[in-house]
């Protein structure tokens, strides 16, 4: 993994594993099938959850291994909060709870006005004791930020007690205007590309991530 600032001096660490890239490079390929898409997103989940959790906070317990006692780590899955920006968020859920099955899930609505590229809330339900919870916001699509700088904003209202963001794909443009609204952020991402089209697309991209997820184009 690789870690930088962007020009807001927000962190962003960029999961370069080799597996990670393989599967993006498939996921990419426009003939790909909703089914593979799918999938694949499911997996890099899974492999993206490995970095976002990194420095989770762990506590010893006892336990009996089958030779003595000992004090062993285990991880506070419960104060873990991953907070799904619908619909696109929901191809990383699978993924994460996989590795975290204890924690809590929160969703936020959200879609991005075609012509001003606004983010439009339609539906926010979080757990209780957010101030106790450390969230991890899962989008994979990171294009203008504004959905992503939106989601954050809401998400600030419940005050939990940190937050980070991981997408799939950033735009550098987005990466700086997310960063200037939220510098206190980090953002995990498999990929920076080069820059937005005219319709706010990521280029090179992967097209629409909700629409290639559940073949609604
Ligand atoms: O950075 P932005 O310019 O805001 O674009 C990114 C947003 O666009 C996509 O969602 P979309 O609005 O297409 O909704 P969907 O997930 O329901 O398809 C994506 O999942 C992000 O939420
Ligand atoms: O490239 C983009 C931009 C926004 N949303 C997507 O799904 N893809
Ligand atoms: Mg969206």
């Amino acid at each position: 993994m690789s870690t930088m600032n962007t020009a807001g001096a927000g962190q962003v660490h960029v999961v370069d594993h080799p597996l990670v890239q393989h599967k993006l490079t498939l996921m990419r390929q426009k003939d790909r099938s909703t089914n593979s898409f799918r999938r694949l997103l499911g997996e890099i989940s899974m492999l993206m959850a490995y970095e976002v959790t990194r420095d989770m906070p762990t506590r010893m317990i006892e336990i009996e291994t089958p030779l003595e006692t000992m004090q062993s780590p285990v991880i506070e899955g419960r104060k873990t909060v991953f907070v799904v920006v619908m619909r696109a968020g929901s191809g990383f859920l699978d993924g994460m709870l996989e590795v975290v099955p204890g924690a809590r899930v929160g969703h936020i609505g959200l879609y991005r006005d075609p012509k001003t590229l606004v983010a439009v809330e339609y539906y926010f339900k979080m757990p209780g004791d957010m101030h106790e919870r450390d969230a991890i916001v899962l989008d994979p699509m990171l294009a203008t930020g504004n959905s992503a700088a939106a989601a954050v904003e809401r998400l600030k209202e419940t005050r939990p007690r940190s937050i980070r963001f991981v997408s799939l794909l950033a735009a550098p443009e987005g990466l700086k205007h997310f960063h200037e609204a939220h510098p206190d952020v980090p953002v995990y991402t498999a990929a920076i590309d080069r820059q937005l089209n005219e319709h706010g697309y990521i280029v090179p991209g992967l097209g629409d991530a909700g629409d290639r997820m559940f073949g609604t184009k």
